[in-house]
């Protein structure tokens, strides 16, 4: 054997004798396993974790409801809650015990895969929770262009003749435009070199977060600075946005509060709050991949969810035309009247209960000892999060949770006090699809106004179905994720 292979031989050894001394004497022993829990046998769960963690999450949650189980990922335990109960209290406890930064640090290992300088100054969400939210009314007429001019160029009818389109990939870039043109604005939203290096860069992160979760945790800090990808997307975005930023920055300068016509974009509202920092322009480029990162795809995969229940059952077709020609008669397409469609508000919601992009949400990190009321013990350093999909089809939560019924929300809002509570937007105990609590996705009320837009388009121009009337394709779950069947195609043809 040569010197390497006895080094690695060595290192290889060593990696499996620690982590067996780990799993034998870890605190969370007492909290029951879904799949195997001796030492390294445990890492047959990972794999069945991996390939099947919808069938290990639901029976976990019912044979532990109200209580807790642990499932096992390569590097460590995740500690899941069971029942909205558990949720409510997941969520109540503070950051400073179980915090929702310090979690998403240790999954994503952000510094390394996604933006290093944001780690310590979030200013995009700042501005997701502040100026995004608090001008949707402005922004609506250019999210409302943009998708349908991106419609028009993706989804090309004619006559009676349908079209197949492969549908994510066709949300993917319908909801990528039409966030960009509010977080950079035109030109530079539909230029395809940007959209190219934004778009992709969600490929990268994932890629990045992979490779690191099989890493263990003290080489994690050797190997991810090796990782170019985050450093390459900043470079070649840097390129495109220095010059826009640089001159908005001397605008800001020379014009002090009386620029009229400032830009009203994500940009813009970065480049403000990074001026109370250090205005690097480094920091506000990886606020713009950071959105992206946070936003394209968790919306392109809600959105193409929506749109296979509506493919596969197009009787609803009628119903959502009436509510939203009615509605665009009186409104026009304006913030007011998105909200005023709450059948298709009701649509969405039910197809996010339904499918949603996460099998997990409320992820929490104990940063120290916490004791949940059934008296479970969760250590420092433990990972814990709440059961999103097991709870969207719990009977005690929903009515026949099996059942697809896209205006369950909207007629539970015929009374004045429930109008607000079972809006698309709203998270609850019962509904975390958003996540819950204090860090619940600040990027929710676009997210709403934007894929309803996209749906009322969709739904006031085309027809669709699957070919042969087939019923709704099944998801794809690599891991927790839940991805709409890729490739499947919806057929398009123009509203008849
Ligand atoms: C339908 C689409 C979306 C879904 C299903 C979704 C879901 C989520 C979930 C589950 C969380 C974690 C919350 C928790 O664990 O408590 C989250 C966080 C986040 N989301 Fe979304 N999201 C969506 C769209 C968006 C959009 C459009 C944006 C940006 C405009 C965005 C920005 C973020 C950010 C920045 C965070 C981290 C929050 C923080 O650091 O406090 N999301 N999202």
């Amino acid at each position: 054997m040569d010197t390497f292979s006895q080094y690695l031989y060595a290192f290889l050894c060593g990696t499996i004798v620690l982590s067996y001394i780990r799993r034998r004497y870890d605190p969370l022993n007492s909290i029951p396993t879904i799949g195997p829990s001796a030492p390294l046998l445990s890492y047959l769960g990972v794999y069945r974790y991996f390939r099947h963690a919808q069938d290990m999450l639901h029976e976990g949650y019912e044979k532990y409801k109200g209580s807790v189980f642990k499932v096992p990922r390569l590097d460590q335990w995740i500690v899941v809650v069971c029942g909205a109960k558990m949720n409510e209290e997941l969520r109540r406890v503070p950051e400073d015990e179980l915090s929702f930064l310090a979690a998403s640090e240790e999954l994503m290992q952000a510094k390394y895969t996604v933006a290093p300088l944001l780690a310590d100054h979030l200013i995009n969400v700042t501005v997701m929770r502040g100026q995004l939210t608090r001008n949707l009314a402005t922004l609506i007429p250019g999210i409302v262009d943009e998708i349908q001019t991106t419609l028009q160029d993706l989804i090309r009818v004619e006559g009676d003749e349908w079209v197949h389109i492969d549908a994510l990939q066709t949300m993917v870039k319908v909801v990528g435009r039409a966030s960009n043109r509010i977080f950079v604005g035109l030109p530079l939203s539909r230029n395809p070199s940007y959209l190219e290096i934004v778009m992709n860069f969600y490929l990268d992160v994932v890629k990045g977060m992979t490779i690191l979760s099989i890493v263990p945790k003290p080489l994690k800090p050797l190997v991810g600075p090796l990782f170019p990808w985050s450093r390459r997307a900043t470079r070649r975005l840097s390129v495109l946005l220095k010059p826009v930023i640089e001159e908005r920055q001397m605008m800001l300068r020379e014009r002090e509060g009386d620029w009229a016509d400032k830009p009203n974009d994500m940009l813009m509202w970065l480049i403000e709050e990074a001026g109370a920092i250090d205005g690097s322009v480094e920091l506000i480029v990886q606020g713009i991949l950071h959105s992206n990162f946070a936003s394209t795809h968790t919306s392109a995969i809600s959105i193409t969810h929506a749109l296979y229940h509506l493919a596969a059952e197009p009787k609803y077709l009628q119903p959502l035309r009436e509510e939203i020609e009615s509605v665009i008669a009186e409104y026009g397409w304006s913030k007011l009247g998105i909200g005023k469609m709450w059948q298709l508000d009701s649509f969405m919601r039910e197809s996010q209960r339904m499918n949603g992009a996460s099998a997990i949400s409320v992820i929490r990190k104990a940063l120290k000892d916490v004791t949940f009321s059934d008296g479970t013990h969760i250590p420092p350093g433990t990972l814990v999060c709440a059961a999103s999909t097991a709870t969207h089809y719990d009977e005690e939560n929903y009515v026949n949770a099996n059942v697809f019924d896209p205006f369950r929300f909207s007629k539970m809002r015929g009374e004045e006090s429930e109008r607000v509570k079972h809006q698309y937007v709203s998270t609850s105990a019962d509904y975390i699809a958003f996540g819950h609590g204090k860090h619940a996705c600040p990027g929710r009320f676009f997210a709403a106004y934007e894929l309803k837009a996209v749906l009322a388009h969709i739904i006031l121009n085309y027809d669709v179905k699957f070919e042969g009337e087939a019923t709704r394709p099944d998801n794809v779950w690599p891991g927790i994720t839940i991805i709409p069947a890729p490739g499947a195609k919806v057929m398009f043809r123009k509203r008849q």
